[in-house]
């Protein structure tokens, strides 16, 4: 174990093993980087580690133990005495570039790693281990979500006619990522939004037009009636498939006679999920007992409930919405 990195051309070494082992590591250094500013401060021009702990306010040690292990990953480039951003951390990690992608490291931090540490029950039992989220964990959540599905809610605006509906029912809709392209894109529509009280009156105080924001837990109220679009977007993923039948049963139970039920979704398509959800599977169990699922299993929960699935359509990967309607 002395010699961790091997020849090219000799037997397999440990140093791959463990950098996978470390992992935690690095994500944590990056954690505490970000929130102490390291890469904001740190710039195309390269900086000392005492510049840089001068400017972030902590220790120059802890500066240059920072500073060493992120350019071990890559995210900053040794310069001369000094260290600069990788082009890559310029663009996500500083909040100058074209995508800031801060907010859901705040996420990963103070919701999901703590949820990571409880993992092995989590893969043993199939049952979500992530307990209640407080007030800044839920925003921190709600925007980490809203920052991942916000494309996949503009390409359903434009990949599915809701010309034909009036009334959309949004469940789960989070802070509104979805309904709001939708409803901008049809002025023919009026939706509801049902989520947990706390996300709900976060999107009623946006008074969003033609939208209004029911506070619930879908499994204990009643469902609002009489929608004709039913959109159920990014929320299947989060249930064991008991649950998910439930939901769809509920869901039937509310719907307009002539319904479309559209579940939006990562589906599992292949023998491997596609790269960009590859971390989704487990982040969902450990959340409540989730998973990526594929669409022929959903298919077969849609029938246990009273709904006919009728297509898939692809979306820009990972994302697929299914069709559905009352059987
Ligand atoms: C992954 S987010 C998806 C949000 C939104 N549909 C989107 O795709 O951007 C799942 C949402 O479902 C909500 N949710 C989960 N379980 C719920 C429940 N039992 N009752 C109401 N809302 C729930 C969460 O609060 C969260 O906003």
């Amino acid at each position: 174990m002395s010699r961790v990195f091997e020849s090219p051309d000799g037997p397999p070494g440990p140093a791959r093993v463990i950098d996978v082992l470390c992992g935690f590591m690095i994500s944590k250094t990056l954690f505490a980087a970000l929130e102490v500013g390291l890469f904001a401060e740190a710039g195309a021009e390269p900086a000392t580690p005492a510049e840089l702990a001068d400017r972030c306010g902590i220790p120059e040690r802890s500066a240059r133990a920072m500073a060493d292990l992120l350019a071990d990953a890559g995210l900053l480039v040794p310069d001369g005495d000094g260290f600069r951003n990788a082009p890559d951390a310029e663009a996500f990690l500083t909040g100058r570039g074209p995508v800031d992608l801060r907010p859901l490291a705040r996420y990963w931090e103070t919701v999901s790693y703590p949820a990571w540490t409880d993992a092995t029950r989590a893969f043993r039992t199939r049952q979500g281990v992530r307990p209640e989220l407080d007030k800044a964990q839920t925003e921190a959540y709600e925007s980490a979500v809203a920052l991942v599905t916000t494309e996949t809610a503009t390409d359903l605006a434009r990949a599915y006619d809701f010309g034909r509906h009036r009334r959309l029912l949004d469940v789960g809709g989070g802070y509104g990522t979805f309904a709001r392209p939708i409803l901008a894109a049809y002025d023919n529509l009026t939706a509801t939004l049902i989520d947990l009280p706390e996300v709900a009156s976060v999107v009623a105080g946006q008074a969003i037009p033609r939208l209004t924001a029911v506070g619930a837990d879908l499994f204990d109220a009643p469902l609002p009636p009489g929608h004709d679009v039913i959109l159920v977007a990014n929320l299947v993923h989060l249930l064991p498939p008991d649950r998910i039948t439930e939901l769809f049963r509920r869901l039937r139970a509310a719907a307009a006679p002539d319904a479309t039920l559209l579940l939006v979704d990562w589906w599992r398509t292949g023998q491997a999920p596609h790269p960009s959800a590859r971390y989704g599977a487990g982040e969902f169990l450990v959340i409540s007992g989730g998973d990526l699922y594929r669409v022929d299993e959903v298919t077969a929960w849609l029938a246990e409930a009273g709904w006919r699935f009728s297509r898939l359509t692809e979306l820009p990967p990972p994302s697929g919405v299914i069709e559905a309607v009352p059987a």
